[in-house]
């Protein structure tokens, strides 16, 4: 696909696949193009030319609730909690994303409504277990800590049943500690039969993790392939030359 910003390319004739299953990392320097990609396999953007397909059905230019349904969930670089609801009802709102009966059927309380209702809450409380928060269901998104809220956006990416999970930066601003149970965390999100594409400045952590890896500079991809490739990648180790030194390393 080709994504402009009025005169600005964003992404130019980027074409990359995600194999059924697999962690799919999507790097590159700053600009370079990664989350402007999440933004139009979510249907936040359409493409200016190209396509998107997922599962054979082309999803470019879809409503965002249409791509959820069709089974793609995303977290965000800057955390996007409802903070005034609890982390159990913020995971209940993605699990909404997925049911079936509509208003009348809520209003009346109809038996399916109540049945999807109670599915909803065992799946939430199944994810706040997954993810180790079963002990802060009821507290509010604001008051959890900065590595809980970060894993209960993953939480609640995953309530809406998705497919495909896009992780936008999961690991910002976690400590190396928390960078490897993050790993752990996404390898098992795999292991549940979800595909991932990340994103992630964190090089250990994308080498670590990641089947394959995508590399965007300037909008082009500059290369696609094994994690132990794209470290001696003449291109990747060239545009990554002069970043900082904790995101080479
Ligand atoms: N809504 C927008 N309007 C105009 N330009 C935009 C918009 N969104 C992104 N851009 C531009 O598109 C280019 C790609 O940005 P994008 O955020 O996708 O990069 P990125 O690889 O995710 O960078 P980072 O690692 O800093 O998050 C940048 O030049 C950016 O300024």
């Amino acid at each position: 696909m080709t994504l402009k910003f009025g005169g600005l390319t964003a992404l130019d004739d980027v074409t990359f696949h995600i194999e059924e299953g697999e962690i799919l990392g999507l790097i590159g320097p700053n600009g370079a193009g990664k989350t402007t990609c999440f933004n139009a396999i979510t249907g936040i953007y359409g493409p200016t030319s190209g396509d998107i397909r997922f599962l054979g059905d082309s999803i470019a230019g879809r409503k965002r609730f249409e791509i959820t349904k069709l089974g793609i969930a995303r977290t965000f670089q800057n955390i996007r909690l409802f903070r005034q609801m609890t982390a159990l009802e913020n995971v209940l709102v993605g699990a909404d994303a997925q049911h079936s009966t509509g208003m009348a059927s809520a209003l009346f309380r109809l038996p399916k409504h109540r049945r999807e209702e109670r599915e909803g809450h065992e799946r939430a409380m199944e994810l706040l277990k997954f993810m180790g928060l079963t002990k802060r269901a009821d507290e509010l998104a604001a008051n959890l800590s900065y590595g809980d809220q970060r894993r209960l956006e993953i939480a609640r990416a995953m309530a809406t049943n998705p497919k495909l999970i896009c992780l936008d930066e999961p690991a910002a601003g976690f400590n190396p500690a928390e960078k490897v149970q993050l790993m752990d965390l996404i390898r098992r999100v795999r292991d549940q039969g979800y595909t991932v594409l990340l994103i992630e400045h964190d090089m250990k952590l994308v080498m670590g993790v990641t089947d394959r890896i995508v590399v965007l500079e300037f909008g082009k991809k500059i290369a696609d392939g094994a994690p132990a490739e794209i470290r001696d990648n003449p291109a990747v180790i060239a545009a990554y030359l002069g970043v900082d030194e904790e995101d080479a390393s």
